[in-house]
């Protein structure tokens, strides 16, 4: 009984981290993070294969695939024009659910998410070493909330303050099946992955190697 009903059901409280800024660990089951892994695996073969995006001439560490519109510095378009010209897949109607669904979570209105259509994702994958610089998400003309879930290895993610790249800023682990979630007046906060923590992928979650976060965003875009 102590195992099933332990402490670990205590020990990641869901945390608001600014105004706008909610942070639910473990919200999606395993279950679900293992069928979101094998969808990713389709997705990264195409049409649009995943790839290192270059930013000024220089490729990320991390791999993007990206649905509904595709996503390269500093621009959204349809078609992948800097990796094969193919469209990118159609945003899934089941994720548009789940980001509905992670904003009644973080309102706590079961309405909450009723008026979010989030209409792209950048689905990124990665390796033991890649990483994200901090940076604002400033590419959408909506300034609707950007719903973060991450899956596989834990990972050291920084969350700073609107102004700059620097301090303040808190420093969080995502582990597998966290939600967060910024908008409202965290929405252009600057934040990025400090460090991927290899080998803490939970058994089950689909990812033996490696960490899949996946942002959910407005365009703001039509065509
Ligand atoms: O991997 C993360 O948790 C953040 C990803 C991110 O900031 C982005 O794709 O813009
Ligand atoms: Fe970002």
């Amino acid at each position: 009984m102590d195992a099933l009903f332990g402490d670990d059901l205590l020990a990641r409280p869901r945390r608001q981290l600014a105004d706008g800024a909610t942070w639910v660990p473990g919200w999606l089951t395993l279950d679900q993070q293992a069928w979101i892994v094998a969808r990713f695996h389709e997705w990264a073969d195409g049409p649009v294969p995943i790839r290192a995006a270059k930013v000024r001439g220089h490729e990320m560490s991390v791999k993007t695939v990206c649905l509904g519109w595709h996503w390269r510095p500093y621009e959204y378009t349809r078609e992948a024009v800097d990796v094969n010209g193919n469209r990118v897949l159609d945003f899934p109607a089941w994720m548009v659910r789940l980001g509905r669904l992670a904003l009644a979570e973080v309102t706590g209105d079961p309405s909450g998410g009723d008026d979010y259509t989030p209409d792209t994702a950048l689905v990124n994958f990665y390796d033991d070493q890649a990483r994200m610089g901090m940076h604002q998400d400033r590419d959408e003309r909506s300034l609707a909330p950007v719903v973060s879930l991450s899956i596989g290895d834990t990972s050291r993610f920084r969350f700073g303050n609107t102004e700059s790249r620097n301090k303040p800023y808190q420093d969080i682990d995502l582990a597998s099946g966290d939600l967060f979630v910024f908008g409202g007046p965290s929405r252009l906060a600057y934040h990025g992955i400090q460090k991927v923590h290899p080998g803490t992928a939970p058994e089950g979650c689909g990812l033996a190697a490696g960490r899949i976060n996946i942002t959910m965003r407005v365009t703001g875009l039509t065509g």
